[in-house]
Formats: structure tokens, sequence, C-alpha cells
């Protein structure tokens, strides 16, 4: 029989601590939202109320804003002046196309790492001057370019250094002012890159045209603006992270139990950075959202240019009359950005679900009217049509933005934005893969309409992700509750069992199989985890050993949160999977099976070696075979050698998968007995069984599981008396044996 390692008082306490955890939650949910901006009601107070108020400056939006428009200066002259390029370069405005696809390239993955150097250390700030300096630098140098690959280069290192305004503009924004003001911040924010945008082409017009500058002169003329815009930018200062939400969540915590706020800073939560990008991914309104950013990519990446070539061929517009038009176009998008701001603060108070809804039918209009442009026979109907999309595509990023940065941990932000510049990237690769063919077959009018048939499809996408926000909100706000839940009753001394998963659900692909199963192991344990076929047993242990990730819920491991940390770097905390079936190398023999293990935790080869005595010790069997390979062993044998990763690795808790599964009894009788020895050395055990005689033989605590839902956890004695769910298996059973 395995240990009891608690008292019953302890388990008592144990319980009472996560029904503390689950009614605190419950009872700062509303007050939670209201902390994150969503009240239910569409009272909102003047922004300009707002900054006195909280006794907040308008200089980060300005400052950001300059930045933001500061990097579109080179890009927009591009757009501009796409043709003279071509023609004064003898180069071809397929291969400029497709230089601006690997800017574009360049744009989506410098996100990543500029977020992953903002990851522990809260100074975005001086990343997005410094970059801001790099772009002014680029533009100047675009003067100087004489080659094709000298073009590609400075494309290239212009959309890495971009990388800032992917990953750090917006979340910098959202932390510098309180959730109230944020929409209007980021639209405001928006609306002065829009600005700038305007502004770049209308300046190469001007450049161009009035001025008589080739352009070259414009690039020279236009990097000096933009440094001195950039200069403008040079007090700016990080707030620090999550300061008017998670942190003001984590407070309400300690308030809601009489406690002074205890300041825990966001470096305790340590996922690493690919963690946290698959942990943003997870998050099923991101991933929607994320379709939208494709289509917005395929909006602002190739469309430029196409309109350009366009306004060139269809139009007869010379660089000047294409300078205005774009200004227009982006103007007009200034000008949506200011009536929006407030009207979407409403919305967002409201219900975050109707600013994605006003987002999908936006795309829907955008598309829709540059399609009726490209139709167009005449000149002033055509700007009013691309006017009119124009306006629609300058909202859509803030939008896009607000609604998937509030659903995501502060500290997640710049990864959850840089993956957004990533689909903007991809959208827009693709966009100008499909524009450029339309235009072979259809002509330069037929990519104007062709661009209706991602626009439409990425329309409904957004929309939909409005019926699954709310719930991602409510996910976020429980998850930041819960952590500090946590570490509060760690603090005070409470506590708390060895392994608990709360609330977890796993699907795999569109197939849900756990719903809302909690589970617990106290330290030196032995539990038995039941249930029929298809019950989720194997898929449970996936999410605590982490091979796989649920959709919601957490799993804690010694009081940390462990919900999406890798499966590697859990083994090294001392959680070991032995899985289903065969869990052994077939090509490799015992030995290098054996040998596997203990490198795997970084060993050195003397303590490999002890270990590997050890399991011969524990099995005779293996050392007769120590040199065939694993995949001619017996079923018992090769149980065994699954076995032995505990004895090599010594974890603090173990799961095992089916191990008695077609095994004759006297063997068996074998692994388990070693099963019992690794539990007596101090090896918390979770045993997943078919045979509940074994199982209940075991343990004195069991669980048992049905349709992926927890239907049973208590003592095992109890569960043998509970017929109505043991009948399942004894049928099973039974049948399996006919
Ligand atoms: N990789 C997978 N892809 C899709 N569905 C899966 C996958 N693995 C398991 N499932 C499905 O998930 C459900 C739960 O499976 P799981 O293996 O967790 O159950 P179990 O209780 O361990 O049963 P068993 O004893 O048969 O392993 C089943 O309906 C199964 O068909």
């Amino acid at each position: 029989m395995s240990r009891r390692v608690h008292t019953g008082d302890q388990s008592a306490s144990e319980e009472a601590a996560l029904t503390v955890v689950e009614q605190t939650s419950a009872a700062l949910r509303e007050k939670a939202r209201a902390t994150l901006g969503v009240t239910g009601d569409e009272n909102t107070e003047s922004f300009r109320a707002l900054v006195r108020k909280h006794d907040l400056r308008y200089y980060p939006v300005v400052a950001l804003g300059l930045l933001f428009a500061t990097g579109a200066f080179q890009s927009y002259a591009f757009t501009v002046l796409t043709p003279e390029i071509s023609r004064t370069m003898g180069i071809s405005i397929a291969a400029i196309v497709g230089a601006r696809a690997l800017f574009q390239m360049a744009i989506a993955v410098a996100p990543l790492p500029i977020a992953r150097l903002s990851q522990f250390r809260a100074r975005r700030a001086m990343l997005c001057i410094v970059t801001g300096i790099v772009w002014s630098a680029i533009t100047l140098t675009t003067g100087f370019v004489t080659s094709l690959v000298a073009l590609i280069l400075i494309l290239c290192l212009d959309g890495l250094t971009t990388g800032s305004v992917g990953a750090l503009h917006a979340p910098l924004i959202v932390d510098s002012y309180p959730p109230a003001a944020r929409v209007r911040a980021l639209t405001a924010y928006t609306a002065i890159g829009a600005f700038g945008q305007a502004l770049a082409p209308l300046l190469v017009g001007i450049l161009a045209s009035v001025a008589g500058l080739s352009w070259r002169g414009v690039f020279l003329a236009l990097g000096i603006a933009s440094l001195l815009m950039t200069l403008c930018a040079i007090r700016l200062r990080d707030p620090g992270y999550g300061k008017w939400d998670t942190e003001q969540l984590r407070a309400s915590v300690h308030q809601e139990h009489g406690e002074a706020t205890d300041s825990l800073s966001s470096e305790d939560v340590a996922l690493g950075f690919w963690e946290i990008c698959r942990r943003v991914l997870l998050i099923p309104t991101n991933r929607r959202v994320y379709a939208g950013f494709a289509v917005y990519g395929v909006l602002t990446v190739p469309l430029g240019t196409f309109i350009s070539v366009f306004l060139d061929e269809r139009w007869n517009l010379g660089p000047g009359q294409r300078g205005l038009f774009f200004s227009m176009f982006f103007g007009i998008g200034v000008v949506a950005l200011a009536a929006y701001g407030s009207r979407g603060e409403k919305q967002f108070r409201a219900s975050p679900a109707r600013v994605l809804r006003a987002a999908g039918l936006l795309l829907a209009g955008t598309v829709v009217f540059i399609a009726l442009g490209g139709l167009m026979p005449a000149l002033a109907p055509m700007v009013i049509c691309f006017g009119i999309a124009g306006a629609c595509i300058g909202l859509l990023q803030p939008m896009l933005g607000i609604s998937l940065l509030s659903i995501v941990p502060s500290h997640m932000r710049p990864h959850a934005q840089a993956l957004a510049g990533i689909f903007v990237a991809i959208g827009g690769t693709a966009g100008a893969v499909l524009l450029a063919g339309v235009q072979d077959q259809f002509g330069i009018g037929g990519t104007m309409v062709a661009i209706a048939i991602p626009g439409v499809l990425g329309a409904f996408i957004i929309s939909s992700a409005g019926r699954l926000i709310e719930d991602d909100l409510d996910r976020m706000i429980d998850e930041v509750v819960e952590d500090e839940e946590i570490h509060r009753i760690k603090r005070s001394g409470g506590h708390l069992p060895m392994l608990s998963c709360r609330g977890v659900d796993f699907s795999y692909g569109p197939l849900q199989v756990l719903f809302d199963a909690n589970f617990t192991i106290e330290d030196g344990e032995m539990v038995a985890l039941l249930g029929v076929n298809g019950a989720g047993k194997s898929t449970l242990l996936k999410v605590i050993s982490g091979i796989g990730l649920p959709t919601a819920g957490s799993v804690r491991y010694r009081g940390q949160e462990i919900t999406y940390l890798d499966a590697e770097r859990r083994m090294k905390l001392g959680i070991t999977q032995i899985p289903g079936g065969r869990a052994v190398f077939g090509p490799m023999t015992v030995v290098e099976n054996l040998r596997s293990y203990g490198y795997t935790m970084a060993r050195d080869r003397g303590s490999v070696d002890r270990g590997i005595q050890t399991c011969f010790e524990a099995f005779p069997r293996l050392y007769e075979r120590r040199n065939s390979l694993a995949s001619t062993l017996s079923g018992g044998e090769q149980q065994m050698l699954g076995l032995s990763k505990a004895l090599m690795l010594r974890p603090r808790l173990l799961l095992i998968d089916e191990l008695s599964l077609g095994l004759a009894p006297v063997v068996v009788g074998r692994l388990l007995d070693m099963v019992r020895r690794i539990n007596a050395d101090g090896t918390a055990v979770v045993l997943v069984e078919q045979s509940v005689n074994i199982a209940l033989n075991l343990v004195d605590h069991a669980y048992f599981m049905e349709k992926g839902e927890m239907r049973f956890d208590g003592r095992a004695d109890e569960l043998l008396a509970r017929d109505d769910l043991l009948r399942a298996v004894f049928l099973q059973g039974a049948g399996a044996a006919q």
C-alpha cells in the first residue's frame, strides 16, 4: 500500500487553500474585468480628464507616434518612387516587389529577437529610440544605393530595425496609460503614425515635383527629417510591465484578503522566449486575430506598390500626383482614427467582442471599396473609393491591436505584437505572390478586384473571434489571480499540494477531450488514475509532463505555475513520464537506452554508470540482455527498461501509463514491487491503470475519469463501492477478454 504522507488535517487545508483560490477568482472577476477596462457600460471619461486624474503625460503617445511615422518615411518613399527607381536603375517592377517582400520578411523576423531582448528587463523605450536613429541613417543611405543587391541589403536592414515598432510600441503605449484610456491612446498613436504615412508620400511628391529633387535627393531629405523627429522622442522612458492592469490585478488579490500589497515583479514568471510565443498562439482569439493581421498584411504590404503602378499605368499620374494620392489615402485614415478614438473606447468598455465585430465589418468594407476603385471609369469616383478604403485600413490596426494585447498578460505583449508582425509579413508575402499572378493574367485593374477574396475571408475570421474574446479575457484574469493567490498562500506559510491541475481543458485539434479536470497529488504519495479507454487519462498525464499543452486551466508544481513550460524543463524539475505501450528506443541496446536517460539530465559518465548499475541490481534480467536491441525484448522486459528510467532519473513525480497492459500476472507483480520501492524512496507516483484491482490494491487515493471529466476523487475503498462508475471498466475488461 502506498503511504498517505499527509494527515487528514493537511489534506483538508490543501483543499481549503485551493477553494480559496477559486473563491477569490470568482469574487474578483467583475472587479478584475473593470481593472482591465471592461465595465459593461459605455461611460467613458474624456482622455484629457484621465490624463489629469492619473497625472499622466501625452508625451509617450506623441514620441512613439513620431517614431512610428519616422519608420514609414523610407517605406513610403519607395512606394511612390517605384516607377522612377525602376527606370533609372534599370530594375524591373517584379524585382522591386520582390525586394519589398524581403523587406517585409525582415520586418517579420525582427520583432521576435526584440521581444526577447525586452523579456526580462523593461528597456523598451531605449530600444525604440535606438532603432529610430538607425532608420534615419538607413533612409539617408538609400540615396547612395547603385545596385539591386545594395537595395535589397538596405531594405533588409531597414526591415530588421523596424522590428521595434512591431514588438514594442503598442505594448509600451498599453503600459503607459490606464485601461480606460487605452483605445484612445493606441488610436492616437496610430493616428500620428498614419499622419506620418500621409505626410511621407506628400513630402515625396513635393520634393520630387515642386523642389525638383531626384529620387536620391528625396531619400536624403527624408533621412534628415526622420533624424530630427527621432530626437524628439529621446526622453521616452519605460513605465514597466503591467503597471495599470496585471500588477493592479495582483494587488487586488491582497486587498481582497485585507493584506498589504505585495509587489511581485513579472520576472517571477519564468517562461522562456519560445514558451511565451507558444502560449500566445494557444489563445483561441489570438489565432483568429492573427489571421486578420495576415489579411491586413495583404492590404498594407504589396497593395501600395500595386496601387502606385495602377496610378502610373491606368491613370498616367506622375510622382507628384501619386504622392498627393497616397497622402490623401493615408490622411483619410488619420481623420477616421481621430473620429474613432472615443467610439472605440466605448465599444471596448461595453464589450471587446464589439471591437472585433466592427473590425470584421471594416475589413469587408475595405476590400469592397478597393475593388470598386479598381473598376471605376472616372478619376474622381476612383479616388473616393480608395479614400474610403484608406479610412477603413487606418482603423484596422488599433482595433486588432487592442483586442490582441488586452487578453495577453503584460510581459507577453511584446511577443504577441512581434507575432502579429510575422503574420502581417506572411500575409504581405503571400499577397505579393497572389497579386503579381493576378496582374500577369488580368492586368493591374484585376489586382484591385482580387484583393476581395482574402479580404472577405479575413472579415469572417475576425468577426468570429468576437465570440471567443470574452472567455479569453476571463481566462487571463483567472490566471493572474490564481498565480497571485498561490504566491500569497505560500508566503503566509499555507500548505499546497506538490502538483495540482485546476480546470484543465485539452483538445486535439477541434476534438476536446478534457473538460475542467482537477487533479492533485502530494509529495511522496501514490495515486491511481482510472477510467475506460478514451476517458482522457493519458492526455491528463501529457498535460502534467508537458507533452501536451492545455487550452484552459493551470498546472502547478511545488507552488510554481508550469502550465506552459517545456516537457524537457519539467523533466529537469523532477517530473518523469513513462508513456503507455513500450516506452523504449527499439533500435538501441538496453545499455544505450539506459545511457540516453542519464544523458538527458546532463549527468556525468560516472553517475550514469552508477545509475545503470542500480537498474541491473533491480532487474537482473536486464543485465542478462544488456547488449540486446530493445526491440527484441519481451513486453515485460521492455516495461522493466521503461521503469528503469525512474531509477536513473530519480524524479519527484513519476507518471506511469498502463504498466500492466498485456503482461502476465507474475511479470506485473515484479514490476509493481519495483513501483512500490520507487514510491517508498520518496517519489510520488501517478498510476494510470486499466486494471482496477491492481490499481486499488496499491493506492489509498484514486481518481476516476469518464469522457474527459473527473468523476471521482477520493479514497480507493470508496471507489470500489461505486458500481455506477466501475461497471463500465469491468464491462470493457470483459469485452476485451472475449
Ligand atoms: N494524438 C491524438 N489525436 C487525436 N485524438 C487523440 C489523440 N490521442 C488521443 N486521442 C483521443 O483523445 C481521447 C482521450 O484519449 P486518451 O488516450 O487520453 O484516453 P485514455 O483514457 O488514456 O484511454 P486509453 O486507455 O485508451 O489510452 C480519445 O477519444 C482518443 O481517441
